[in-house]
């Protein structure tokens, strides 16, 4: 099976072969190393009841890797040129595992429906620069998925996996644990990919955990946090008077959720920020 997998030179002689020019914008840092999509594959824990969601095939590194674990691979790729590539390169390589590959050549922050039966694991090398909305997106719309392991910028992995109290916790911090349980699994070098990015990756594992809550709606806990993060260096009484009508009406909706009016954002995990939002004050009756 080693064979199939994409080296160096098979990457260049694919991206050559397509007159391919790797964009920023697209954050195209393809992996031409086997030992890391193998390691990926092993880390995300893909089994053989897996319906994998893979963004941004590229020239299919990982999805070559997938293909042989998993049960369905259905691959959202931006770039046409690429997924429309994609199925050719499995058709090469893995001719007996072709049929279980799904190409959806479309931008991973607007899918809302897959073909096939729904994704259970979501694994994927993220373009940079998208990552985080990439994945609280697909998390979103797609509660079947349970399970999954991305590849973003080191930094991007930090913060997706922080606990409060830090510098580094924030926004994807706090939404990214409404969704999971995520961990660090690791970092990737800038060595195994064409062309090498300015920056270092990270892993990021994560299991799917049932909401904070279901008495108030995802979006309404959001906007707390965002509200919350927006001006962080505030106490929350000051951040989340907009949010409340007031700065009173956040006092009394920050002490009825048992939270300290002085605080501040970076202290509470996704609980604290789902009491809050359960305890929104109801807005004035205007007229
Ligand atoms: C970091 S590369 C990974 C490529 C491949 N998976 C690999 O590991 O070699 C990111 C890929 O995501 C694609 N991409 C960028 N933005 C995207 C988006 N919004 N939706 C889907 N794919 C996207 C790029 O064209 C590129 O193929």
């Amino acid at each position: 099976m080693g064979e199939r997998l994409l080296g160096p030179a098979d990457v260049r002689a694919l991206a050559g072969g397509l007159g391919l020019r790797p964009t920023k914008t697209l954050g195209q840092n393809f992996v031409i190393d086997a030992n890391t999509v193998r390691r990926i594959v092993r880390d995300a824990d893909v089994g053989p009841e897996d319906v994998v969601l893979e963004v941004g095939p590229g020239l299919g590194s990982l999805t070559l890797a997938l293909l042989p674990v998993a049960s369905r691979v259905v691959a959202v790729e931006v770039d046409p040129v690429l997924a429309q590539r994609l199925p050719e390169t499995v058709a090469e390589r893995a001719p007996d595992l072709a049929d279980r590959l799904n190409v959806v050549p479309a931008d991973a922050l607007r899918v809302t429906e897959l073909p096939g039966p729904p994704p259970t694991a979501l694994v994927a090398n993220l373009p940079y620069n998208v990552a985080v909305p990439v994945v609280l997106h697909l998390l979103g719309a797609f509660p079947s998925i349970r399970h999954g392991l991305v590849m973003v910028q080191a930094e991007v992995a930090d913060r997706l996996t922080a606990g409060p109290g830090g510098k580094v916790y924030g926004v994807p911090s706090v939404k990214m644990a409404w969704y999971a349980r995520a961990r660090r699994a690791g970092n990737v070098g800038r060595a195994v990919f064409w062309p090498a990015p300015n920056v270092d990756s990270g892993l990021v594992a994560f299991t799917r955990r049932e909401p904070p809550t279901s008495a108030v709606p995802r979006k309404e806990v959001f906007a707390v946090i965002d509200a919350a993060f927006a001006q962080r260096r505030k106490t929350l009484r000051a951040a989340l008077a907009g949010w409340a009508g007031s700065a009173a009406a956040a006092e009394e909706a920050l002490r009825a959720a048992g939270v300290d009016p002085t605080a501040r954002g970076e202290a509470l995990d996704v609980t604290a920020f789902t009491r809050i939002a359960e305890h929104r004050p109801p807005s004035p009756t205007i007229g």
